[in-house]
């Protein structure tokens, strides 16, 4: 997809022992994100590493996605990414910005932490374990 928010919804079929949907939602689309829970067993939040302004946005998107009662039984891995940046902020940095261990330790579900780069691949391998271990796995 072209540069810049993402605007709409994007579907992406990918076949990891079954055929599982991903479909990306943008930071943008927050207030609608709720219409998608429905159909959701799994949750992959993405948040910008390299955009300190947009931490405290994220962190609050964040917690109303783990409180939604439809995604109380959904796996979710939150992916800290653009760590190619040399402004990115490190694992360390993130959580303690974001008080992942509080947030871990109060959620309903299990929450995985991975730092990645879309444009190197970085962290890839690491997701595409989670997601088998995922569909193996159905909480
Ligand atoms: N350097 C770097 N750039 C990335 C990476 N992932 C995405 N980008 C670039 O970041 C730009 C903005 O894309 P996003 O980060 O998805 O930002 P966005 O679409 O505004 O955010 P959302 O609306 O929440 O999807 C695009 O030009 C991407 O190519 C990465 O890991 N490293
Ligand atoms: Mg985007």
């Amino acid at each position: 997809p072209p540069p810049g928010p993402s605007v709409g919804t994007n579907l992406t079929d990918l076949s990891i022992q079954k055929k599982i949907t991903i479909r990306e939602l943008g930071g943008c689309m927050g207030p609608i994100w709720s219409s998608f829970y429905g159909d959701c067993s799994s949750v992959l939040f993405m948040i910008d590493a390299a955009n300190p302004t947009q931490i405290a946005a994220s962190c609050v998107q964040l917690l109303s996605v783990l409180s939604a009662e439809q995604l109380a039984s959904a796996a979710v891995l939150i992916l800290f990414n653009k760590i190619d940046l040399p402004c990115y902020m490190s694992l360390v940095e993130m959580k303690s910005l974001f008080r992942i261990p509080e947030i871990i330790s109060c959620a309903k579900q299990p929450i995985t932490v991975v730092e990645t780069s879309a444009r190197e691949g970085t962290g890839l391998p690491d997701v595409l374990r989670w997601l088998r271990s995922t569909l193996q796995d159905p909480s």
